[in-house]
């Protein structure tokens, strides 16, 4: 390896890019890696960690409101979108301080520069300097889609969202999966009039169904407008700086802000992959094996560039295999199964394993047990919002293949709950856990 400037090159500081320097530096390797952005990655810097605080910050609204009820009194309160707005940034920046940091103690050197493939084992960087490596890894992450149609460049997507100059009044989210459930959240809580607007007759596909029809139903409830069958034919500026917005059938809909949330592709373009001969996906994903390996020998890719599970934990976990095994002497791959997710929506969703539908088409014997209730907390509030917890069963013992959950902090209570999922526990083992009580939580061992 010594005939290559470094052990290891990476393209892209994100999620998988960090763990994957880091882990390998420690293993002893000469590390290092180029970011054209900001250090952190999506997830960071315009991903999980701002949407995050912003689901905290607009859920207030609705706190503030049911705060009377308990006894206090809010009048008064006002909100300032710029004060949150910047101490979100300002958290996102303390945080890539300390991405950074982390990467320097690990004596992983930081290119703060745009780099490309120029062969097997070499990269330009956008400085005009080449580095030779022994080991290339591309985790350049993913890009937002915005579709080819006129007036599309009028619509912003989630790397905009987070720096708006001012809230608008009226927003369309085009789309239905996390980015568009999730904006409509905060959105809606922050007093934004919101149209949540997709071309399919479904929202987040591959959830389970009665727990995205109930979110459905608590979105429009909140004052969410979701239309369904809006296929998107143009979009014009008006004089007034409002958009207008056609749809296929004819119907045109007036908005103040366009967000384009209809999914991320791999971010592959210009960056030399066809020149050297890495082998791409239709979507432009660059193929792996279960190695993470191209079909070059010298070549890795880990993360949403690889478009198998475009989500942080993910990627970290195909970094960290990544170094580990190439680096570590301790080969080793991702186990893709039983993954947890959230949908950080208002209420948030949080699933894990197999919905209704998917366990039917691999099991003759499924049994479906549930807990649809109101959290005491939204009873004394007065707030008519039901909480629908699904445990999904299959086979004589009942094993639990899927937990489905929406309902204040779902989140939070499906991580631990995953842990039984995944180490294929049974409804009794969950009937035999005695109820921590009071607590939402406890519905998960008393569903009948
Ligand atoms: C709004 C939003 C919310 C999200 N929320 C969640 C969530 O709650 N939970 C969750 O698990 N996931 C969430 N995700 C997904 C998550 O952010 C990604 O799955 C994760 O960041 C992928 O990590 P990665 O390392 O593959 O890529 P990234 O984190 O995207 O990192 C890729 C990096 O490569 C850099 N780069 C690209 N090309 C080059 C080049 N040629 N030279 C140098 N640098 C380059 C980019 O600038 C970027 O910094 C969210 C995504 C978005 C957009
Ligand atoms: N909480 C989380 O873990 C989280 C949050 C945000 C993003 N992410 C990751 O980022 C990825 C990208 O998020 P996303 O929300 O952009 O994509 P997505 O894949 O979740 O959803 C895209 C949605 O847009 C719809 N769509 C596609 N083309 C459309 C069009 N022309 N008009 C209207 N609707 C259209 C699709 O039917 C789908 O419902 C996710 O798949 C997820 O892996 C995760």
């Amino acid at each position: 390896m010594a005939d290559f400037d470094y052990d290891l090159f990476v393209i892209g500081a994100g999620s998988g890019g960090v763990r994957a320097s880091r882990i390998a530096a420690s293993h002893g390797a000469r590390v290092a890696v180029a970011e054209e952005h900001r250090v952190g990655g999506t997830c960071v810097i315009r991903g999980c960690v701002p949407k995050k605080l912003l689901v905290y910050g607009s859920h207030f609204a609705e706190d503030l409101h049911d705060a009377k009820r308990f006894g206090w009194n809010t009048d008064g309160a006002t909100f300032d979108w710029s004060v949150l707005r910047d101490n979100v940034a300002a958290e996102v920046n303390r945080l890539e301080g300390l991405y950074g940091q982390t990467l320097g103690n690990n004596k992983v050197e930081v290119f703060h520069e745009r780099a490309t493939l120029t062969g097997a084992n070499s990269v330009q960087l956008s400085s005009g300097r080449m580095v030779t490596a022994a080991h290339i890894l591309i985790a350049t992450g993913a890009w937002p889609s915005v579709p080819e149609i006129p007036g599309a460049g009028h619509g912003i997507t989630s790397n905009e969202v987070f720096s708006l100059s001012e809230l608008p009044k009226r927003a369309f989210i085009a789309g239905g999966g996390y980015i568009a459930n999730e904006f409509a959240g905060i959105f809606n809580e922050l007093g934004v009039k919101v149209k949540l607007v997709t071309h399919g007759d479904r929202v987040l596909r591959g959830y389970d169904d009665e727990i995205v029809d109930r979110l459905v139903d608590l979105s429009r409830q909140k004052g969410i407008d979701v239309h369904f069958h809006f296929g998107i034919k143009s979009v014009t500026k008006q004089d007034d700086g409002s958009l207008l917005i056609e749809g296929d059938n004819g119907e045109t809909i007036e908005t103040d802000l366009l967000l384009w949330a209809i999914g991320r592709t791999p971010h592959t373009i210009g960056l030399g992959l066809e020149q050297v001969g890495v082998d791409l996906g239709k979507d432009g994903s660059v193929k792996v094996d279960d190695d993470n390996r191209t079909n070059i020998p010298s070549i890795y890719a880990v993360g949403d560039v690889t478009n198998r599970v475009q989500l942080t934990p993910i990627a970290i976990r195909e970094g960290h295999a990544f170094a580990d095994s190439v680096f570590g002497n301790n080969p080793r791959t991702v186990n893709y199964d039983c993954i947890p997710t959230a949908v950080f929506s208002n209420p948030p969703i949080a699933s894990v394993g197999m919905t209704e539908a998917e366990a039917r088409t691999q099991h003759d014997d499924v049994k479906v047990y549930k807990s649809d209730f109101r959290a005491m907390k939204n009873v004394l509030a007065d707030r008519n919002e039901r909480a629908l917890y699904k445990m999904v069963v299959a086979g004589p013992d009942e094993r639990v293949v899927g937990l489905h959950l929406i309902g204040p902090d779902s989140g939070e209570i499906l991580q631990a709950a995953a842990v039984a999922v995944k180490a294929r526990l049974t409804k009794q083992d969950f009937d035999d856990t005695v109820a921590l009580h009071p607590s939402m939580s406890e519905e998960l061992v008393l569903m009948k």
